[in-house]
Order: C-alpha cells, then sequence, then structure tokens
C-alpha cells in the first residue's frame, strides 16, 4: 500500500476505554431499568469510546456522496442508464434528491465528489476529484489499475480531513453510481464466501432474467479477474469502483479523524467491509445505518459483524439511510446527556432483582 495511505492508516487509535466504563457507569444510573433503552444505550457507549466524552454532540454533520461510473454498465445490469449518474449529481447540488430531503430534515450537509464519472461535470459546489473516466468493464478486464484505487482510497481520506479542519465531527456514506450494486457484489464475494446467487440482487429494480444476467456478469468478473481475498485493494480494482474506493477513504478518515461514521445501504456496506479488511479496527468507529432491501445486505452485515439501527425497506444509497439513522444518534446523545439519574430525580434505583 502507498506511503500516504500507510502512514494514515497507522494513526487509526483503538475506543477510549475509560470512556466507555464512564458511559457505561452514568447510563446504569439513569431513571430507566437497566439495559432498557436497547440499542440507544449501545450507541451512546460507543460514542463515548470514539470521543472519550460520556455525553457527545455532533452540531457538525455532512454527507459525503461518491460518484463514480462502471464500464461494466455495457452489460446490461441495471435498469437505468449511465447518464443517471451525472444527472443526479445535479439533481443533488440543487437539494432535490431524496438524500438532500432527508439531510436537511436531519440538520445534515450534503458534499458532492465527482471522484470517476464519465462525463465532465462543473459546479461550483462539486468537489472535482477525478481520478477516471469512469471503470473498465470489469467482465473483460481490471476496472482499474491497483494505483488507480489507491488513489481512490486516498481523495476519501482527504475529503475527510478537509472536512475535519472545518468542524465537521461525524459523517455518513453516500454514493452515486449507476452499476454500483454489481460491482459492490463482486467486491463482498471477492472478499468472503457469500454466493455470488445470495449477493446479486435486483439494485435499481431489473426483472427475473436481468438478475440471471448480473449473476453470471459477476461470476464472470470474478473468474476472469480472481481477485486475491487477502489484498482489499487488489480487490477493490479488480472488481471495485472509485466511488467505492472513496468511500473505504471516508471510512477509514473518520477513524483516523476520531470521528463516527454512519454506514448507509449496500454500497457502503461493501465499502465497509473493505476497509475493514485493511484496517480492523476502523469497524469500532462504524454504526450501520440500516438493513436495505438489496438481496445480500443482510448477509454482508453479517460478514462486516455489526447490526443495524433499522430496517425500513430502503432499495435507494445515496445516503438516504445514514441520514435516517442521524435522529437516533442525536437521541442517544440527548438521552446521555439530558435524562436524570435516579439519584438527581429522587427515584430508587434499587430493583426487585438486586433486593431479593
Ligand atoms: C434516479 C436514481 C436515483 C438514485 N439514487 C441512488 N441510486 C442508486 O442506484 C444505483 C445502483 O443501482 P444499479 O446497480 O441497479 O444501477 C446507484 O447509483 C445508487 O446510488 C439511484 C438510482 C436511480 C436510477
Ligand atoms: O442499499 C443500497 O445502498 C442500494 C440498493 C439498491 C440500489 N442502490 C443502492
Amino acid at each position: 500500500m502507498s506511503q500516504e495511505v500507510m502512514e494514515r492508516i497507522g494513526r487509526i487509535r483503538g475506543l477510549d476505554q475509560a470512556a466507555i466504563q464512564a458511559s457505561k457507569l452514568h447510563i446504569s444510573n439513569l431513571t430507566v431499568p437497566p439495559g432498557s433503552l436497547g440499542k440507544l444505550e449501545s450507541m451512546a457507549i460507543q460514542l463515548a469510546g470514539i470521543t472519550g466524552s460520556v455525553k457527545p454532540s455532533f452540531d457538525h454533520r455532512e454527507v459525503i456522496i461518491m460518484a463514480g461510473d462502471h464500464g461494466v454498465c455495457v452489460e446490461g445490469i441495471s435498469a437505468f442508464p449511465q447518464e443517471v449518474t451525472p444527472q443526479m449529481i445535479h439533481n443533488f447540488l440543487a437539494g432535490g434528491a431524496a438524500v438532500n430531503v432527508l439531510a436537511r430534515q436531519a440538520g445534515a450537509e450534503v458534499v458532492c465528489v465527482d471522484i470517476g464519472v464519465n462525463s465532465d461535470l462543473s459546479h461550483p459546489d462539486l468537489l472535482s476529484r477525478k481520478i477516471r473516466y469512469g471503470t473498465a468493464n470489469m467482465a473483460q478486464g481490471p476496472a482499474m489499475t491497483y494505483e488507480e484505487a489507491e488513489q481512490s482510497i486516498l481523495v476519501g481520506m482527504q475529503v475527510v480531513e478537509d472536512a475535519v479542519k472545518r468542524g465537521v465531527q461525524l459523517f455518513i456514506t453516500g454514493e452515486m453510481g449507476i452499476g454500483n450494486t454489481t460491482a459492490s457484489s463482486a467486491v463482498i464475494c471477492a472478499l468472503s464466501s457469500i454466493s455470488v446467487q445470495d449477493a446479486v440482487g435486483r439494485g435499481t429494480g431489473i426483472d427475473d432474467s436481468r438478475l440471471l444476467h448480473k449473476i453470471g456478469v459477476v461470476e464472470q468478473a470474478l473468474k476472469i479477474n480472481a481477485p486475491d481475498p487477502r489484498n482489499p485493494i487488489d480487490v477493490l480494482a479488480k472488481v471495485g469502483g472509485l466511488e467505492i474506493g472513496g468511500l473505504v477513504g471516508v471510512i477509514l478518515g473518520s477513524a483516523i479523524n476520531g470521528c463516527p461514521v454512519i454506514i448507509d445501504g449496500f454500497i457502503s456496506s461493501a465499502a465497509a467491509l473493505l476497509a475493514k479488511a485493511i484496517c480492523p479496527a476502523s469497524a469500532d468507529y462504524m454504526i450501520v445505518s440500516h438493513a436495505s432491501h438489496e438481496q445480500g445486505h443482510r448477509l454482508l452485515l453479517q460478514e462486516l459483524g455489526l447490526r443495524p439501527v433499522l430496517e425500513l425497506d430502503l432499495r435507494i444509497g445515496e445516503g438516504t439511510g445514514g441520514v435516517l439513522c442521524l435522529h437516533l444518534v442525536d437521541a442517544a446523545c440527548r438521552i446521555v446527556s439530558e435524562m436524570a439519574t435516579f439519584e438527581s430525580a429522587g427515584v430508587s434505583g434499587e430493583t426487585k432483582e438486586q433486593t431479593k
């Protein structure tokens, strides 16, 4: 791996164990039966471990939408044409996409990065970090070079670094790239024992015959490229995507900078699996927002070893589920900072189980 990427990964630290213990103790004193706030408690404890604070808050949060195109689209694996990628970028920049609406509701900024769209784009609010004009067709050969894959991770890390300098404290992964459920399926099959049949789903809504074809395309891409399961960069280069690599960088970059990162749907989770393969400690910084309706996402999350917070039958990506999860992250933060303790509220904290 390149020096620049390696040096940054070396800065990832384990969670603050003292803060985790302090958070557990604080939560045990709140006026609810022990453990009764479920995932809100585990989130609050994780956030304490990440930030070192028992009462964290995240006023400044950003969805990073990594956008890239996929050469494999020529195989006819999506229900939509490649032109939709740049068209949706204009929609994000105009504030009209689903993720924009949900981000406004949750008080998050949306940042869009062109890391590999197959057309020229220019807009004052677009971050232009193009590495190449889309990937090559992975059904015929590697999607990109090893160096380009490393570069995509570095771009994601640098986008996070710049945002942290502006005061951003929490990141949400988002993506846009027609064809990227195909690349994500190939990535997870290359990294795990999940079968192609189980990993490949309908993406934007393909019919049964196209689904069978998509399975064949992923099988072919894995066969001709033979990605090395022990080398996540090789997997990303051969069967991944530029926006997937960018998200690996966003996830690792969040961990490097001590920030929580909310993982959105199927594509973001494939990036998370790559990030964990590169640096297992990065998983401590991840919050998996939701279980997507996309076939294979549940198995992917099992592989990642993380439980989703929500289940809303979303199957869109963009960062939509990630932003919705933000409301629950805020809820967890408010619980630990605003709730009364047994002592302050004069409520008896001893359970009958304890007094028996
Ligand atoms: C209008 C539109 C908006 C989207 N927003 C996210 N995606 C999602 O769909 C794409 C992946 O599905 P597939 O692999 O089947 O092409 C990605 O761009 C993903 O972000 C969209 C797709 C469309 C058509
Ligand atoms: O879960 C996702 O992220 C997803 C599912 C289908 C299409 N695009 C994204």
